[in-house]
């Protein structure tokens, strides 16, 4: 990215693969300063290019004592710029600037009370006795770099912050930008505004106008192809790149019959006629259902799918003009997963995307959401003036409806669900709760019960609702909607889907569930 489309003071956040890393990154931006984390290891000269009013120190699981221990460039510390150090990061200051660091005797996990010793412009508002702050170290300064005095301290750490004014260099051992140190959004504050100087300026209507000439200036005269899904991440992103280079962006929308009720033809009165963009809608649905036939097994249905799709997709794409660049709708959170300092862990579900695209096609990547947050990414999709019903859209699975049919998918399972579906939403929608939780969704069970319809007897399916609230899809608990909210959705499904005289309700929490069922 070249900076210098953006007017806006930014903040530099390096990463020593600290667990909150990004909840700093959001600290900054809600108080409107622009800021991009980037690997400890960023090279000075990018560094010089990004121009930062201030440097931000992560903390780490490393030690500063371990052998390879995450270290900067020294030239970090002298760009002239203020630097805050976050416990590692507080921790590799004093190693670096010549002061001394010790395993503590006690690690100290979880909160702790400071003492604020004298004024100074990093605590500025900030009570002085009994301030509740959130810790997680063992290791703590045992004598400081000169030039540095204490600023707080507490029982177990007598350096719990420090600073040196004269050259702009800061530190805390606690975490400031965690929930449980309240006064952790005024310190950093004081750190940005105070101390750095930065000015409040930075919107999404900057960051679109940013990323606008970013792109333009990356793709000269190229054309750019987007895997368009209608979930929100693809929707801005095609939106954005369509603002950018305009007819050279191709977009491609796979129909692979697993999609909702009226999503095909969404798809394209909102991108085709209202936009006006570039659209090729690929009808896949026979070969989709044709290769799914017999199929049980959930992790073989997510496969074949995913296999499926990327080569459609090859294939659309292969017939388009020169074509150098996949836009795609990358956050944050999918940044952070891929290069996080954590190992390889358990494969619990193939997740469906394009993947591996780029290099099967030999294509770069364009991707302008990859500093963002999901809720930042809905902003910037009203900015660009995306409709209401894309912009709070629950996320909906690439396999789509296929790992809502638990067993085999046949089009008289998907018919039942499709309906069952567009009536949840329908319900969730009037009674104003589709914007309250993460995700709803019906879910056909392989099950069939006995039921009593109009004094007759049935045998048909189970539906189950599956209402689920969370903030980032890690975790999360069942919904408590109102029971008469249930009572509309189970009468409505049962009396209106031919084929489903039960309905239940989904009570798991994730984990040990999982929010789909497959
Ligand atoms: N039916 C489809 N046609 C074309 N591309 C698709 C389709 N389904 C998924 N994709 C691609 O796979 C990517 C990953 O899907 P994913 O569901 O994670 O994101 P999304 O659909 O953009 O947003 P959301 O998480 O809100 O559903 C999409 O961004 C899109 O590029
Ligand atoms: O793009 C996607 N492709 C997939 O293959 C996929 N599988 C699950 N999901 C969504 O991810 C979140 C977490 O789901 P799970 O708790 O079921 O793993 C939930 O929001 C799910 O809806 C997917 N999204
Ligand atoms: N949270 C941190 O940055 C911890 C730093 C270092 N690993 C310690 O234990 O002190
Ligand atoms: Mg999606």
């Amino acid at each position: 990215m070249d900076w210098d489309h953006l007017q806006e003071d930014r903040i530099l956040i390096l990463d020593f693969g600290s667990q909150t890393t990004q909840l700093i990154a959001r600290r900054v931006r809600e108080s409107r300063v622009y800021c991009e984390i980037h690997p400890y290891h960023m090279p000075i000269e990018s560094i010089r290019r990004f121009a930062p009013r201030g440097i931000i120190l992560s903390g780490s699981p490393a030690s500063v004592h371990d052998p390879g221990a995450p270290l900067v460039d020294p030239a970090v510390l002298s760009l002239g710029c203020p630097v805050l150090g976050i416990c590692y990061g507080m921790q590799l200051m004093a190693h670096l600037l010549g002061g001394e660091v010790e395993r503590a005797e006690q690690r100290e996990y979880g909160p702790a009370l400071i003492t604020v010793e004298g004024p100074s412009s990093l605590f500025r508002d900030i009570e002085r006795e009994d301030v509740r702050v959130w810790m997680s170290h063992g290791d703590r300064i045992l004598r400081m770099p000169t030039g540095f005095k204490v600023l707080a301290s507490s029982a177990n750490s007598p350096v719990a912050a420090m600073g040196d004014p004269q050259r702009g260099f800061f530190a805390v051992q606690f975490h400031p930008e965690v929930v449980h140190t309240p006064c952790g959004r005024t310190l950093l504050d004081n750190f940005l505004f105070h101390i750095c100087r930065c000015r409040p300026t930075w919107t999404m209507k900057s960051f679109v106008e940013a990323s606008i000439e970013a792109i333009r200036e990356k793709v000269g005269d190229g054309h750019v192809i987007c895997a368009l899904s209608g979930g929100v991440d693809s929707s801005v992103v095609a939106v954005l790149l369509h603002k950018a280079v305009g007819p050279r962006l191709h977009c491609i929308f796979v129909d692979n019959g697993l999609l909702r009720k009226g999503e095909s033809e969404a798809v394209q009165r909102v991108f085709r006629d209202h936009f006006d963009m570039n659209l090729t809608v690929v009808d896949a649905a026979r070969q989709f259902l044709g290769r799914l036939k017999g199929v049980t097994d959930p992790e073989e249905k997510r496969k074949i799918i995913g296999n499926l799709f990327i080569e459609i997709f090859e294939r659309e794409a292969q017939r388009l003009p020169n074509v150098r660049y996949l836009a795609q709708g990358t956050l944050y959170p999918d940044v952070i997963e891929s290069v996080s300092f954590k190992g390889p862990s358990a494969t619990i579900k193939t997740h469906h995307n394009v993947g591996g695209l780029p290099e099967r096609m030999d294509l770069e990547l364009i991707e302008p959401l990859r500093e963002l947050f999901k809720d930042e990414v809905r902003l910037v999709g009203r900015e660009l003036g995306l409709p209401e019903r894309i912009i709070m859209r629950h996320p909906f699975p690439g396999p789509g409806l296929a790992i809502r049919i638990i067993g085999e998918v046949t089009p008289e399972k998907l018919r039942v669900l499709r309906e069952a579906d567009a009536l949840v939403m329908e319900e969730m929608e009037a009674a104003g709760w589709y914007d309250k939780v993460w995700q709803a969704f019906a879910v056909l069970l392989p099950v069939r019960s006995v039921g009593v319809m109009g004094d007759e007897r049935t045998y048909d399916e189970v539906v189950a609702l599956r209402v689920v609230e969370s903030v980032d899809a890690m975790t999360a608990d069942w919904a408590r909607i109102p029971y008469e909210l249930m009572a509309g959705i189970s009468n409505r499904i049962i009396n209106e889907v031919p084929g489903v005289n039960r309905v239940v309700y989904d009570i798991s929490s994730k984990p040990p569930s999982t929010i789909e069922w497959e």
